[in-house]
């Protein structure tokens, strides 16, 4: 298997101000210099600046949690992949599923845009994930490759493993529900074997998050599962003390993980 550090990256959603901002990115800074595993914080876009400031240079990445398709336009309200580039990111989440269910996004537009993120020079975590009824159903292995296989058509399975994909069942956002170790370490291990069929070498390299309620307490558990490469945190990320605890946990399982 290739080396795949964990990966944690903070959507920090419509939260934040300037100082609260500044002191979390400090804070994660400070605490983790040394660390093997990767850290990404994906602000509001209007942040995006500040972040650039704060952590140029630095061993930690951010990231845009929405984009355009577009490079640029009459499309008011957007923000284009040219202009997080241009503020230094290196990641762009799509397809968050809270901008799936207001009806902003389906599985062709997340194809288009996982095409040009890639195309700026970005790395999109591409969020897929059932809801609680397509859970109850047994349908999630259904949902996850309805929802990959446009972007697999689109970009091609090549181009796939540039990006990262982010396991977030929906029913486990933001509720304090997050899906037992065994339940993310079975749909990860799913969507690895999907892409599996097609491109071994792309299977074992795709990094694979999980996302839903990750805190301190669950973190080593969810993160140390074999396929799981990392985590997308959403309210853990509000508070510096959690976040910087789950970065620490990743870094630990990575070193571990390099050691054996
Ligand atoms: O992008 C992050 C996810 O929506 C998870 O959010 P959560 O950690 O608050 O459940």
């Amino acid at each position: 298997m290739l080396d795949r550090p964990k990966l944690v990256v903070a959507n920090r959603k419509m939260h934040g101000n300037l100082p609260d901002n500044r002191q979390f990115m400090q804070s994660l800074l400070q605490q983790t210099q040394q660390h093997s595993a990767r850290y990404a914080i994906c602000p509001p876009h209007p942040y995006l600046y500040q972040a650039q400031q704060l952590l140029q240079n630095s061993h930690i990445a951010w990231g845009g949690q929405n984009m355009s398709r577009f490079e640029h336009g009459a499309y008011t309200g957007s923000v284009s992949p040219l202009m997080l580039k241009e503020f230094g990111c290196t990641y762009v989440i799509i397809g968050h599923s809270e901008r799936r269910q207001r009806g902003h996004e389906n599985d062709e537009t997340c194809g288009e845009r996982f095409e040009a993120a890639l195309k700026a020079g970005l790395t999109p975590i591409l969020c897929i994930g059932e809801t609680l009824e397509e859970y109850e159903r047994g349908e999630t292995d259904l949902v996850v490759v309805r929802q990959l296989n446009p972007v697999i058509a689109h970009v091609g399975i090549q181009a796939l493993s540039q990006g990262v994909i982010a396991y977030e069942p929906v029913w486990a956002i933001g509720t304090g529900k997050a899906a037992t170790p065994q339940h993310a370490q079975a749909i990860l291990s799913f969507i690895r074997g999907h892409i599996g069929l097609l491109n071994e070498q792309v299977s074992e390299k795709i990094g694979l998050l999980y996302g839903g309620s990750v805190n301190p307490g669950n973190a080593a558990q969810l993160l140390g599962m074999p396929d799981v490469d990392g985590g997308l945190i959403g309210g853990a990320s509000l508070v510096t003390e959690d976040f910087i605890r789950i970065c620490q946990i990743a870094n630990a399982l990575t070193e571990l993980k390099t050691a054996a």
